[in-house]
């Protein structure tokens, strides 16, 4: 449901835009196209049109309309994808195909159908956005009495001929819109098809080409329907200055008084304005549908408070999995698992990730072993070669931003193999990767941008979710004789922690090998969360209770903070006293902090339970 709900509001959202950017490309020529569609004796030409609208009217002459049209392309835009995936579902299930597969024709069919839904929103902003448009026109000729706002021309409609008058030219809009997303639609996924090379995927193509099918789907659509747009633009105009006749009176009238000219007249802007306006809508469609990043940054991440480890070959320890209330644990490949027993711990994992996923109300990763110790790409080949796949990876031992480029780029190579072309990857992999040596240490912010940027490419498959501090073998590369105190990794620890929240990443806390020793990890586990650590990772259940009620803050100091905000708020001063002490700005902030940290966790133990 929650996917469902995800593919809904990235298709709204990428309409949306696409319908924004095609305003902002197409308007100049838009409105010469109404203007001489229904005034076509008033100007020469195109040209003419352009310069004439520009000189007395200026920039905003050619912009009029702008809003009414944005309003007109975003939501029509929205409604069209939105529907056009729903069109392609059901023509995918009674062919019996994927919807990614669908043939040329298909595709323009769905497009065909899609236009009956949004033909109900195009219509009445349409009709306000052409009188606009034309509406020195209709002043000048005497058809108006003053020119008049959008409001104002809407009000007069509902005025003088109730609700229903803002569906005038309904009927004609639906006989141009059929056929004409028929041919677009159609128009658009030919011209992908053309320019696609071979063995590559009609997706990879690039923003040019992109832009050109768009353009080239918008040609094909103005070519087939320009005379029933003609005729609706008239019927919309027109009835502004009084009854106007249905859409067979009206073409068989402008054919008899005006010529099979007039049917084409405004053709030209039309074709023009079709290529910046269509590659835009195409362009921004296609980037923001697949940047699922977009829609997933409005998803939290979830909570990590204790991050337990499970050999991956040890199946004992892992089908226990389901009965640990822990928020996240990860079936390791890489260093709970000795070297002869790596194959078996990937094909262990592959094997029981869905059914132990499927049973647990906690986070289930998966840790590979190091880009540099040439055993990973096999552990992605294998944990991430099919569907399902897990959901979060951590990477350990990145030393440099080559190897976080690597593994991001290879793991979307193989997650795309592993689905069907042009279908929509399941779900977004969380990534967290470990630092663990000086070198990684130095080059954290490096990788971290790495990350990110790899991870935001088109059709984006994973997301980098956070930063753990890889202690013990931070220690064996450093040479470093650990205390009990952990005072000689607090350096390290304060500069992943401050790295990672820079870029607003999850930042989790090492390892506390004596995992009898309660007293001590709870010690420690304070301390990292008083440092700003998200979480800490552990290694034997016995260690969960501990750092999670270490990690989230006590009933008195949510007390605090809450009684603090409420005094903020009634005092509304920059500084003030509260409790004996003096309060401003920054502690306001320390206080939403542990109440934002306490809110999410509640919220996460109430999705666990349901
Ligand atoms: C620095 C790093 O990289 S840390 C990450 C790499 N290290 C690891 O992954 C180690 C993970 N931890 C472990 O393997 C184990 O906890 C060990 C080896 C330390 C101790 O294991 P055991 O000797 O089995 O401990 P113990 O007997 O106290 O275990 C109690 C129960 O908890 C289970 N258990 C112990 N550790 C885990 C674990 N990590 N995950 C799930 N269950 C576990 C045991 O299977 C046992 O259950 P059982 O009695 O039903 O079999
Ligand atoms: O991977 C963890 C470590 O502490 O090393």
């Amino acid at each position: 449901m929650a996917e469902i709900f995800k593919e809904f509001i990235t298709t709204f959202l990428a309409g949306s835009a696409g319908g924004t950017a095609c305003v902002y490309a197409g308007q100049p020529l838009d409105t010469v196209k109404v203007k001489l569609q229904t005034f076509p004796n008033v100007y020469s030409g195109t040209f003419d049109c352009f310069k004439t609208t520009l000189k007395t009217e200026g920039l905003r002459g050619l912009y009029k309309g702008s809003v009414p049209a944005l309003v007109c392309n975003v939501s029509e835009n929205a409604v069209l994808f939105v529907a056009l995936g729903c069109m392609k579902n059901m023509i995918a299930y009674i062919t019996n195909k994927q919807s990614s597969n669908l043939s040329n024709i298909e595709n323009a069919c769905a497009g065909s159908l899609s236009s009956i839904f949004s033909s109900l929103v195009v219509c009445p902003t349409e009709l306000v956005k052409c009188r606009m448009q034309a509406m020195s026109e209709l002043y000048t000729t005497g058809k108006l009495e003053k020119p008049m706002s959008p409001y104002g021309v809407v009000r007069s409609m509902i005025k003088a001929e109730g609700v229903l008058s803002l569906f005038n030219g309904l009927t004609s809009t639906w006989v141009r819109e059929m056929p004409g997303y028929f041919f677009f639609f159609y128009g658009y996924e030919f011209t992908r098809n053309l320019l696609t090379a071979k063995g590559k995927e009609k997706d990879d193509i690039g923003v040019v080409k992109t832009a050109f099918a768009g353009g080239t789907a918008g040609l094909c659509l103005w070519v087939a329907i320009f005379p029933i747009d003609v005729i609706k633009s008239r019927i919309q105009v027109m009835s502004v200055a009084g009854k106007q006749e249905g859409f067979r009176k009206t073409l068989f009238h402008v054919a008899r008084h005006e010529g099979i000219r007039a049917l084409y007249s405004g053709l030209l802007p039309t074709v023009i304005r079709t290529y910046p306006a269509n590659g835009a809508l195409f362009v921004t469609y296609e980037y923001t549908k697949d940047t699922k990043q977009f829609v997933n940054q409005f998803s939290r991440r979830p909570v990590r408070r204790a991050l337990l480890y499970v050999p991956g070959h040890d199946v004992r320890k892992v089908t226990k999995i389901p009965s640990l209330q822990v928020d996240c644990t990860v079936l390791d490949c890489e260093d709970g698992v000795a070297l002869d027993k790596k194959d078996e711990a990937r094909s262990k994992i592959a094997e029981m990730y869905d059914d132990i996923a499927q049973k647990s109300s906690c986070e289930v990763g998966v840790r590979i072993n190091a880009p540099s110790s040439g055993l990973a790409k096999n552990d992605l080949e294998v944990l991430f070669g099919k569907v399902p796949y897990p959901s979060c990876l951590v990477v350990p031992k990145i030393d440099d931003h080559h190897e976080i480029t690597w593994i991001c780029d290879t793991l979307r190579d193989i997650v795309l193999n592993a689905i069907l072309p042009k279908q929509v990857p399941p779900n977004v992999i969380r990534i967290i990767f470990q630092i663990e040596s000086a070198r990684g240490l130095l080059g954290m912010k490096e990788s971290v941008e790495a990350g990110i940027a790899s991870c935001a490419k088109i059709r984006c498959t994973s997301q980098i979710d956070g930063v753990i501090f890889g202690s013990d073998d931070f220690c064996a590369d450093l040479g470093i004789s650990r205390t009990s105190e952990a005072i000689e990794l607090m350096y390290a620890r304060q500069k992943i922690l401050t790295t990672a929240k820079a870029y607003g990443l999850q930042a989790i806390d090492m390892v506390y090998i004596d995992y009898k020793d309660t007293d001590g990890l709870r010690r420690q586990s304070i301390e990292g969360f008083k440092m700003g650590f998200t979480g800490k990772q552990i290694i034997h259940p016995h260690q969960i209770q501990t750092v999670q009620d270490a990690f989230i803050p006590d009933s008195q100091k949510i007390e605090w903070a809450l009684e603090l905000l409420k005094a903020y708020d009634e005092s509304r001063k920059g500084a003030f006293t509260f409790q004996g002490q003096m309060i401003d700005l920054p502690t306001i902030l320390q206080a939403r902090n542990i109440v934002n940290i306490y809110k999410h966790i509640n919220e996460q133990k109430k999705t666990n339970a349901e």
